[in-house]
């Protein structure tokens, strides 16, 4: 099937049957005239990323900037909220699949965030069908039959919509436009606005977005500036777009008031993002020979760095009128084993029984069975009430609070072997498709994933990178472990009864990024370009 595309936009993909309907001229008109408008300012970014990182890597550390002490010390608010945005105790994400899409919004949480990022693998076909999806959803005409008979509605009442597009770093590699990539995140936020920002805002909901691993208050400005134009360029009025932004950076965390500034007529707050968060941590201190996170399994919302930063968190969002939201546990529910699944949800009370007591106005769950159980704990200290932004804290945090990382022990063979298993499985089902898979009983995404190709690739290289059993870890001790994960992953993957084909190609760029010295920022990059 062929398009009419824009004046210098190319598509080097194919267009499967009912994709024109999203890639309409119209719409490929705003990519591209917000790809014009500023694909110079992303790739700016992108460098001054770059080069933050190099003076990090020499031994400069971050702090609040000074250039924004007016910021953070004005006095100034959001603008305010529309109603669909005052309730978010329970907010489930996922992929953008069509049957979970109708799962999600069926599932009793307030909002669901439905998620072109950490969830999704983004092969082009998921792109659009994603688009097709929602599109079907947000006019309430998705259906869905599973291979069994069984067809999937949605119900009367569902959650409200809102969107994560992908971050700054990503690319969408089959559009070029003027020769050069389109920026990820700005084709998976035109496409959706173009067609159903209208449509919403007519069913008393509006477009609603989650912005992704932003490092500074400039990359959130870019986010506001494309807001603008494209409410210009769609005759929307400006403020109608509502975007929460995951602080889910290390260097974010010292610029949470800047960011909700920038974003103040769009802001609908700040989200905890604790995967990322701890993932950014480790890669920008990895050259630092003080630095060194113990295993996964013991950085928890409870030690010093994590809760300063959530609480900070807290402060800012309410100081400014604006929502606190708490992230997102891995834990899922158990099949097959009542004891651990038992503990599981017991874990997820914890969680969020700790956030709501802590001031977060809602938080993520992965999995529909987990929405009653976060609600109940939410609802044990809202009550009636559908947020809490006027609860204020009073504590003060600083840089020494933020950077404060402990504990650096255990490392254990466990462990590491752990985030070699996990990191090869994640791979291995990114290739083929899927963003986000239960392991060891565990949700595990793309966030996760970084989390552990890079604790492997910092033990390495850290002199602090030692087993509990005092053996260094070193590339010759990970080297044969990698044969051996990948050999379970793929026992593993063959018990599901699905297919192994990829998870050679994964453990390949596994061993890639965890042993060389060339640090890859993110485990996407190299996994896109593998991707067809
Ligand atoms: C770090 C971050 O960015 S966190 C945010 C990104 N991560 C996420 O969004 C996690 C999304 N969650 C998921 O993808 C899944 O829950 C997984 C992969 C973790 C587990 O999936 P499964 O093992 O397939 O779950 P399970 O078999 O228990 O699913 C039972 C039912 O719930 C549905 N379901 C599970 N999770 C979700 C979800 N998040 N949204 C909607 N439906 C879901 C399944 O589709 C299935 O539906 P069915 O019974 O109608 O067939
Ligand atoms: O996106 C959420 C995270 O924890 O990462
Ligand atoms: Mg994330």
């Amino acid at each position: 099937m062929s398009l009419t595309l824009p004046v210098g936009m190319q598509i080097n993909a194919p267009i499967l049957s009912g994709f024109e309907h999203i890639l309409t001229p119209e719409a490929l008109a705003l990519v591209a005239k917000l790809h014009r408008a500023c694909e110079p300012r992303r790739q700016e970014l992108l460098k001054q990323r770059v080069e933050r990182q190099a003076r990090i890597d020499a031994g400069e550390m971050p702090d609040f900037l000074p250039e924004t002490k007016h910021i953070r010390e004005g006095d100034w608010k959001v603008a305010s909220l529309p109603r669909a945005l005052e309730c978010r105790r329970v907010e489930i994400t996922g992929p953008v699949e069509r049957k979970m899409i109708i799962n999600a919004f069926n599932s009793g949480a307030d909002s669901y965030m439905t998620d072109f990022e950490d969830s999704n693998s983004p092969k082009w076909d998921n792109q659009i069908q994603g688009q097709i999806n929602l599109y079907d959803a947000v006019r309430r005409q998705i259906s869905h039959t599973n291979e069994a008979g069984k067809t999937y509605r949605l119900n009367d009442t569902i959650a409200t919509l809102q969107v994560r597009p992908r971050g700054w770093h990503l690319d969408e590699k089959h559009v070029t436009v003027d020769g050069h990539r389109v920026s990820g995140g700005i084709f998976d936020f035109a496409l959706f606005f173009f067609h159903n920002a209208k449509e919403q805002i007519a069913r008393g909901a509006g477009p609603f977005f989650y912005l992704p691993k932003m490092e500074s208050h400039l990359e959130a400005r870019l986010w506001n500036d494309i807001f603008c134009l494209a409410q210009d360029e769609l005759g929307i009025p400006r403020g109608s777009i509502k975007a929460t932004v995951l602080i889910e950076t290390i260097l974010a965390t010292f610029e949470m008031e800047e960011i909700l500034y920038e974003l103040r007529e769009h802001s609908a707050g700040l989200n905890a993002g604790r995967w990322d968060y701890i993932f950014s941590c480790i890669k920008k201190f990895k050259k630092n020979r003080d630095f060194c996170l113990a295993q996964r399994s013991a950085i928890t919302m409870e030690v010093p760095f994590m809760r300063a930063y959530a609480l900070a968190l807290v402060k800012a969002c309410h100081k400014r009128g604006a929502p606190a939201m708490g992230g997102m546990s891995a834990l899922i529910p158990i099949k097959n084993d009542p004891e651990a699944n038992e503990k599981a949800l017991a874990g997820i009370r914890h969680d969020k029984t700790r956030d709501a007591n802590d001031g977060f106005d809602g938080g993520w769950v992965a999995h529909p069975g987990l929405v009653s159980i976060a609600m109940e704990e939410f609802k044990k200290v809202l009550g009636e009430r559908p947020n809490q932004w006027e609860k204020q804290r009073i504590d003060t945090f600083g840089a020494r609070d933020f950077l404060n990382f402990q504990p650096e022990q255990p490392i254990t063979e466990t462990g590491l072997r752990n985030n070699i298993n996990v990191g090869i499985h994640y791979l291995g089902s990114w290739l083929a498709g899927n963003g986000c898979v239960p392991i060891h009983n565990l949700m595990e995404d793309a966030a996760t994933a970084e989390i552990s190709r890079s604790q492997v690739w910092q033990w390495v290289v850290s002199p602090k990178g030692i087993l509990d059993d005092g053996r260094k870890v070193t590339a010759d001790m990970v080297r044969p472990m990698i044969a051996e994960e990948l050999a379970k992953v793929k026992a593993t993957v063959v018990a599901q009864g699905e297919d192994t084909t990829t998870y050679d190609q994964a453990a390949v760029i596994f061993d890639k990024m965890s042993l060389t010295p060339e640090y890859p920022e993110f485990l996407t990059l190299p996994l896109y370009e593998a991707m067809e």
